[in-house]
């Protein structure tokens, strides 16, 4: 008897299948470029590059394509004269505080922007969108930084509706890690990309009203177990100490001297009381929404890929 297929919108592939469908894309990246892109504690390697991140930068240059004709269909339903109008392109790259979502997203814009049918790519990062600090302290959310609701996002819908509706010049605010806040007067100018790519712990969160990313054309996950995802965020917290922390104008300054053991246990508590809550509660549960699973094993290398077929 045949074996009965379960029905899935999804298909999933390890990544010696995945890599075969990088077809013919070249590899447009040197390894001294891709160390200027890996965040902290990441592995990530020019082989991984190839095998996982080239055949995602082909499916979504074939998608952008075919975006554009949907488009185009839309318009012609309408009597509309759309020659020459490009639509940008938006991608929300979701997961965990310490799960490698901006290397994910730098090394992505990279790859994408070398192609010669839309070189202009641009990312934000949600952060920007986070309130400012005195209206963390009145809403009573300063324990609560990357949750759903320490984001303005309204403000975040606006400007993503406003880069998609072809707007010309249009700017997000700044966040500072070392500040601990917005910087005042700071913006982040995006000037009509032909792709957006949007990057955040909860850019996937459904809402009872528009949200974000129901403007997204493509969506990726980052994701791997949650023991891992913590192992990363202690380690990361360790060598911050030698790194950010030790700029005395650092908000985590006083962090700088601590030994070892005290340092892992103030991780700890952050991780336990802040960020795996959020991941939890709020971030995991988005995970079906998107497009693409990109699954990391404890050694931070992507062996799985799950693709939303339908
Ligand atoms: N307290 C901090 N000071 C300076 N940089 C930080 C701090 N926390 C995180 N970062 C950096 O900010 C970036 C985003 O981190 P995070 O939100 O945890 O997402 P991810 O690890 O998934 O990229 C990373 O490059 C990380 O190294
Ligand atoms: C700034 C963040 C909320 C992430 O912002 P994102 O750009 O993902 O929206 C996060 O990195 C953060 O600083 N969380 C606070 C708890 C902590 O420092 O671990």
């Amino acid at each position: 008897m045949p074996r009965v297929r379960e029905l899935s919108p999804y298909v999933e592939l390890h990544r010696d299948q995945w890599r075969e469908l990088r077809s013919f894309t070249p590899l447009p990246l040197t390894a001294d470029e891709l160390l200027r892109l890996r965040g902290l504690g990441e592995k990530v390697d020019l082989r991984e590059v190839a095998e996982v991140y080239l055949p995602l930068s082909r499916l979504i240059n074939l998608q952008v394509a075919a975006r554009q004709r949907l488009y185009e269909a839309t318009t012609t339903f309408l009597g509309e004269d759309c020659r020459g109008t490009k639509v940008p392109f938006v991608i929300g790259i979701a997961g965990s505080v310490a799960v490698g979502k901006s290397t994910t997203a730098r090394i992505l814009r990279t790859l994408l922007a070398r192609w010669p049918d839309h070189p202009r790519v641009d990312l934000v990062t949600t952060d920007g969108f986070l309130y400012p600090r005195a209206e963390l302290v009145r809403r009573g959310l300063m324990h609560r930084k990357g949750f759903p609701e320490s984001y303005d996002r309204r403000a975040l819908l606006r400007f993503v509706t406003e880069v998609k509706s072809g707007a010309e010049r249009v700017s997000a605010p700044v966040y500072s890690h070392l500040a601990y806040d917005i910087l005042p007067g700071v913006e982040h100018v995006v000037e009509r990309p032909d792709i957006l790519i949007v990057e955040g712990l909860n850019v996937l969160q459904p809402g009872p009203r528009l949200t974000v990313s129901d403007l997204f054309d493509f969506s990726i996950y980052v994701d791997a177990h949650t023991e891992d995802i913590e192992r990363w965020y202690v380690e990361r917290f360790l060598e911050l100490r030698h790194t950010a922390f030790a700029d005395p104008a650092s908000h985590f300054h006083h962090f700088a001297g601590l030994p070892d053991d005290e340092a892992r246990a103030e991780a700890r508590h952050l991780w336990r009381t802040i960020n795996e809550p959020n991941l939890i509660e709020n971030i995991r549960p988005t995970r079906p929404r998107a497009t693409l699973v990109l699954r990391k094993d404890s050694d931070h290398s992507i062996n799985r890929v799950r693709l939303r077929k339908l």
